[in-house]
């Protein structure tokens, strides 16, 4: 996995790009003009938070047990590429609970990058000290 065909050019730009899509569908089906019946996003958009969020649930129970499967078969090429089916599937989900809620990737992205070269042991301990925890 992970050789130079199965990587996007700029994630970052494809993980934008999808979630235009994404924010399109969720304003055309307030506006009435994307079907549920046609549109999977559409769907999920017409459940409202609790099926948006319960989809994320059941997407990461499936990305854990392909991966406990992956695991199992000592990472086996056609488990990895199932593993990364359902870890795709995940991250849709994901960005379908951020349009909703008003967030981007960019969102995410940047939290990322701004704890980049902070240990998560340190950060956490920080959070102790400031009664954060
Ligand atoms: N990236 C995705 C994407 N990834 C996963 N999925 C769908 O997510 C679903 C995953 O659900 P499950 O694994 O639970 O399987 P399921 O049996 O279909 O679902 P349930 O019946 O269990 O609810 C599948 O129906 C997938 O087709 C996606 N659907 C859409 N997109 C993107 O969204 C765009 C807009 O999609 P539409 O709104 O459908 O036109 C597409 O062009 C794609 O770029």
């Amino acid at each position: 996995m992970n050789k130079a065909n199965t990587v996007p050019a700029d994630l970052n730009r494809s993980l934008a790009h999808l979630a235009d899509v994404v924010d399109q569908r969720r304003d055309a089906f307030k506006a009435g003009q994307a079907d549920p019946k046609t549109s999977y996003t559409a769907l999920l958009f017409s459940k409202g938070d609790d099926g948006i969020l319960k989809k994320i649930g059941e997407e990461a129970t499936e990305a854990v047990m392909a991966a406990k499967d992956a695991r199992h078969a000592n990472l086996a090429p056609e488990q990895q590429k199932l593993l990364v089916g359902e870890m795709a599937d995940l991250w849709f989900h994901c960005l379908i609970a951020l349009s909703q809620f008003g967030l981007r990737p960019e969102d995410v992205v940047g939290e990322l990058e701004r704890r980049l070269g902070t240990s998560g042991i340190e950060e956490k301990a920080a959070r102790k000290a400031n009664g954060n925890d």
